[in-house]
């Protein structure tokens, strides 16, 4: 029995999406947008053979329809392709667990982009049951933003800064030497039970080190804290099937810890690739390791850092031929994003795009899976890779990557 491999790299867009224009984003373009201002500040073009040879720049170049500048590449050797998202946000959670065969088809709660953002009777019921005289923030910003302009005021009156974006979300952030790590998690658990009358999507607890604002660094024990998604995904189906769900990085978090059987935390693409290499040199048959790479999210989308998102993107492409060489005969590799994350776009939030949808394994002949009208068909390919119960939503490429050899 085979096993697969799900890596999600986290905001890593291709083109603009269909329904783009109800979100503002057209026309957003993380990938090709990366490349092309990598090239206007570098004079050098962006070089991954690897992905490219999974079909990746084909997939782009289908789904953006523009062209940019890449290193010379050789012909697709994978199957390649490209998926809308049919969830109404363009948020984490929609993204993975739409690709997990549960697409959101509700409207999410979100904080408006006013100061104060959160309702004035929010934060009187969570100073009350957290027994703080109140917060910081409470407004939309950036998480690296914030902390530069309220750290120092934070460790002083230790009050916790809380703030939000376009996403359904509630972050908290917090020294987690003055304030303490326990104490933030337990304040974010505290938050996620008075938030379920506001249909929020998360909880983020966003703990930082450092003395001032010069050198206020977030740290590694980011925690998300998720409502369950609205119906068993394809990872509780396969754990009920008898399969085995290793989550690598936040992926846990994302599904609430449901439908994942083992995990494994991780800062950094490196360590994160590391760990995904590890558990596939141990996992048995009838395993699903599920990874999700949040850096180029998180550090360099939200970021706007457009260069260190190309030089991320170069250094996982380094490691791809590792993977690759941990997989056996029967594994299938999917490389897919959950949103778009433009770093040359305004503002610093997420951007509604196509993703890629990639597969891998051994023998694969290179076959063009066209534009996916939904991210579930991945869900749906892993359902039918593992003989389960058809999904309600996406059409299964599984028997594309069996094409005979030309
Ligand atoms: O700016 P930071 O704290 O990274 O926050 C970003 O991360 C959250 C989750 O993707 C988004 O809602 C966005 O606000
Ligand atoms: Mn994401
Ligand atoms: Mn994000």
């Amino acid at each position: 029995m085979a096993r697969a491999i799900i890596l999600v790299m986290d905001s890593f867009g291709i083109g603009h999406a269909p329904d783009a224009d109800k979100f503002g984003d057209v026309p957003a373009n993380t990938f090709a947008h990366l490349a092309q201002y990598y090239f206007e500040q570098t004079q050098q073009k962006i070089s991954l053979p690897n992905l490219a040879s999974m079909g990746l720049v084909d997939a782009c170049l289908a789904a953006g329809k523009e062209t940019f500048p890449i290193e010379n590449y050789g012909l697709s050797q994978g199957a390649y392709g490209y998926a809308a998202e049919i969830s109404s946000g363009k948020d984490t959670p929609s993204g993975h667990w739409e690709m997990a065969g549960v697409p959101v088809l509700f409207d999410w709660g979100y904080f408006p982009k006013t100061v104060p953002s959160f309702p004035k009777k929010l934060i009187e019921s969570i100073n009350n049951a957290t027994g703080f005289a109140g917060v910081l923030g409470d407004c939309h910003a950036s998480g690296t933003d914030i902390i530069a302009k309220l750290g120092n005021e934070h460790i002083k009156t230790g009050l916790p800064i809380c703030y939000t974006s376009a996403d359904s979300v509630f972050q908290v952030a917090a020294h987690e030497e003055h304030f303490g790590l326990d104490n933030l998690y337990s304040y974010c658990e505290t938050v996620r039970e008075l938030l379920d009358d506001y249909n929020i999507g998360r909880v983020i607890a966003r703990p930082f080190i450092g003395e001032n604002s010069d050198d206020f660094v977030r740290t590694g024990n980011r925690r998300d804290y998720s409502v369950l998604p609205p119906a068993p995904t394809v990872l509780d189906k396969f754990c009920q099937a008898g399969g085995h769900v290793i989550s690598v990085g936040k992926i846990a978090d994302i599904f609430a810890h449901q439908g994942i059987s083992e995990k494994t935390k991780a800062t950094g693409i490196d360590a994160l690739v590391d760990a995904t290499i590890s558990h596939l040199t141990s996992a048995q048959d009838n395993s699903l390791i599920f990874t999700n790479l949040v850096n180029f999210d998180q550090d360099f989308g939200h970021r706007r850092d457009a260069v260190g998102y190309a030089k991320a993107l170069e250094a996982f492409d380094k490691r791809l031929p590792e993977i690759f060489a941990a997989m056996n005969n029967d594994d299938v590799l999917f490389l897919t994003a959950d949103h778009g994350c433009d770093p040359t776009w305004h503002g610093n939030d997420h951007t509604r795009e196509y993703v890629p949808m990639l597969a891998y394994h051994h023998d694969i002949a290179s076959v063009d899976l066209g534009e996916r009208s939904t991210f579930a068909d991945l869900g749906q390919t892993i359902a039918e890779m593992f003989n389960l119960e058809k999904l309600e939503y996406g059409q299964s490429f599984y028997k594309n990557l069996f094409k005979k050899h030309n």
